[in-house]
């Protein structure tokens, strides 16, 4: 499958538009949308406890948990739908994935902010292959020692993106909110925990 090379600097960022096909995408996003554990969760930002903009769950073949803003997320075990995502993903990314966090982004108001994937469990350079299913979202991306240096890339419906070598320790991503009309959003994030 031939990837699009976003060719930022202090980076490897990887984007497949067709990873699945329409009708196959619309067949995962039905199933995934009934079948995930979705959960609205708070989260610790400065202190205050908020409301996570979006809804989310945590898979893996393991036991090991994933920490961010003070949500300490504990997997549920992988099912046949996911699971074989995740073995489609890997033959792409040539490696394999323990752990999948997902969010569901219920319209344009749902939203995640600017972070790095940079927490200790996912290691030093971490390889994150990122699914996306149901409503094309902006993703946005900003260089850590410049704010100027910034891409803008539309996550499609069946889409994949790699994210790996130095990528969490140079740069923030997001997937801002919309004013326009969207429907939801599937996102699956596949790690090494
Ligand atoms: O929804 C997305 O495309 C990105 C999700 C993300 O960055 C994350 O879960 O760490
Ligand atoms: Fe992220």
């Amino acid at each position: 499958m031939k990837a699009i090379d976003l060719n930022l600097p202090d980076s490897t960022l990887l984007y497949y538009p067709n990873f699945y096909s329409a009708e196959k995408a619309d067949e995962l996003f039905n199933e995934l949308l009934d079948a995930i554990n979705w959960k609205e969760e708070q989260i610790r930002v400065f202190g205050k406890l908020h409301w996570q903009p979006r809804l989310t769950s945590f898979y893996a073949n393991n036991t090991n948990t994933y920490s961010y803003s003070s949500l300490k997320m504990e997997p549920n075990p992988f099912f046949s739908t996911l699971k074989k995502i995740k073995e489609d993903v890997e033959k792409i990314a040539g490696v394999n994935f323990t752990s999948c966090l997902a969010n569901l982004y219920r319209d344009g108001k749902d939203s995640n902010g600017w972070h790095a994937d940079d927490e200790k469990e996912l290691g030093k350079n971490p390889i994150i292959a990122s699914v996306s299913l149901g409503a094309n979202r902006f993703f946005k991306f900003r260089h850590k020692k410049d704010a100027q240096l910034q891409h803008k890339l539309l996550l499609e419906h069946g889409s994949l993106l790699i994210m790996k070598d130095e990528t969490q320790h140079f740069w923030k991503h997001q997937l801002p909110k919309t004013q326009k009309h969207v429907e939801k959003r599937i996102n699956l994030t596949f790690r090494i925990i």
